[in-house]
């Protein structure tokens, strides 16, 4: 879209218009007196910032530009000194101003992207990248303020196209409530009539693990579905979820074909022998946690999913995704993006990879970044809630696309993680404030 835009138009007509939109956002946010330091760097991330100085100073206000702060106070600082153009380590002098801007108790507002930050991925490319309260992203939305270090980097984000109307299809899709309130949910809410609303059969839970079992099961049954069942692996476990009598104990002969089948919330080692006709059978299929691990390690159930024909949710975190593709953790977080679709299409799965800024993919459609959540979330038996809620809302909708369902329970699950306010979120109280959002998830 960048070439594209600058195969039309002078460069600079397009600079000058991003220096009015930074000028225009800084008298926004910092009306009043004060310093203010423009950090700008060699290239045209800081010919934006140059631009925006001189506008800012032709308002009367007290412009300082360089790497270096003024010696009076900063009332506001702009970061222009890396953007798109960034494919290496910030130098020496670069990486310097990176940290004094980061060791200021003043606002920040990024031009286009904190400096530092890969714009595909998130990823800081040095030992840090600018922490920024603002971030104005020029022409495009990149990826990378959305997922990985990204969404905290980049703090509120700000877009002006620069009135260039983009010619080619985006990179990904970023999803918010639209995903939810795109589902064909039951009008009259939840539980209507529990024939229709789908069964979900849960395995998992293995000895000194079942809490993750009965925090999915607990999910599937707020999301809406009709009948839950549990078969937790430890079979010296109590049979009876005594603050959700409602939850039901699955014999090992109830048949999988027809249900919504989620496989894998603590299901330690063990899940591994119980795949085999879970995958063959389950009608819908969640895989989390155990059951990602015990594919990772099993040629034959990782070809039995890849004949499953796309009926199959993947909700991998960073390690889980990693053993499945052979590589590293950190591989997987350079590029969150790619890891999610290379998975998708080679196993032919809809695959949720969590972290900040879920991304979510499936084969030949675009990839989706998830907008919601927050640090709140991270807490253990969140990932149990997220697999519990996905499987709850297929069940209800078995004709809707996996990842259709994946992208509003992604969704959702973060918007109700979304306040920090109380401190971080126990994944048991997670679930009853996903259900308070029923009347939310339908438009009201
Ligand atoms: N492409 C476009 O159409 C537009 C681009 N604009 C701005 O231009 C930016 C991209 O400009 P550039 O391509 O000049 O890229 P940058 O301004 O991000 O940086 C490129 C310069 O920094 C140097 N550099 C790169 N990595 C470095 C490192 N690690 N340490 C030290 N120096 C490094 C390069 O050698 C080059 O001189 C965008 O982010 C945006 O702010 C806007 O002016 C609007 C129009
Ligand atoms: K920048």
């Amino acid at each position: 879209i960048e070439t594209a835009a600058l195969a039309g138009r002078p460069e600079d007509e397009l600079m000058e218009r991003a220096g009015l939109a930074v000028a225009r956002l800084t008298l926004a946010l910092q009306p009043r007196e004060g310093a203010i330091w423009v950090a700008c760097g060699p290239g045209n991330n800081g010919g934006d910032g140059r631009i925006a100085a001189r506008l800012l100073a032709a308002q009367g206000r007290r412009v300082h530009v360089g790497l270096e702060p003024p010696a009076e106070p900063v009332a506001l600082a702009i970061d222009a000194l890396l953007g798109l153009g960034l494919n290496r380590p910030p130098s020496a002098e670069l990486a310097a101003a990176i940290a004094r801007i980061n060791a200021l108790d003043a606002p920040v507002i990024a031009v286009d992207l904190p400096s530092g930050l890969l714009a595909d991925t998130g990823v800081p490319i040095g030992t840090q990248a600018v922490r920024a309260d603002h971030t104005l992203s020029l022409l495009t939305l990149k990826p990378g303020l959305f997922t990985a270090q990204g969404r905290a980097q980049a703090g509120q984000i700000w877009f002006d196209d620069l009135g260039v109307t983009p010619t080619t299809a985006p990179d990904a899709l970023l999803l918010g409530r639209d995903a939810v309130l795109a589902l064909p949910l039951d009008p009259a809410g939840p539980a209507s009539h529990k024939g229709v609303q789908g069964n979900v059969l849960l395995v998992g839970g293995a000895a000194g693990m079942q809490g993750a079992l009965l925090l999915a099961g607990r999910a599937a049954l707020a999301a809406g579905a009709g009948r839950v069942y549990l078969r937790l692996l430890d079979e010296a476990a109590a049979e009876f979820d005594t603050q959700r009598p409602e939850l039901m104990h699955a014999r090992y002969d109830t048949a999988l074909a027809g249900k919504t089948v989620i496989a894998g919330c603590g299901g330690g080692a063990a899940i591994g022998q119980d795949l085999a006709p879970v995958i063959e059978q389950a009608s819908r299929l969640v895989l989390d946690a155990d059951a990602l691990n015990a594919v990772a390690a099993d040629p034959l159930l990782r070809q039995a999913l890849k004949d499953r024909d796309a009926q199959t949710i993947l909700t991998p975190h960073p390690l889980e995704a990693a053993r499945l593709l052979g590589c590293t953790v950190a591989e997987v977080q350079a590029g969150r993006l790619r890891a999610a679709q290379t998975l998708a299409d080679e196993l032919h799965c809809t695959v949720v990879l969590k972290g900040s800024g879920s991304a979510i993919a499936s084969p030949g459609r675009l990839p989706a970044i998830n907008t919601s959540g927050s640090a709140a979330l991270a807490t253990a038996g969140t990932g149990d809630v997220l697999a519990g809620w996905i499987g709850g809302l297929w069940a209800q909708m078995p004709h809707s696309e996996p990842a259709a369902i994946a992208a509003a329970a992604v969704h959702w699950h973060g918007h109700a993680g979304e306040s920090q306010a109380a401190g971080p979120l126990r994944a048991a109280d997670l679930v009853e404030r996903m259900h308070a959002l029923h009347a939310w998830a339908r438009g009201a």
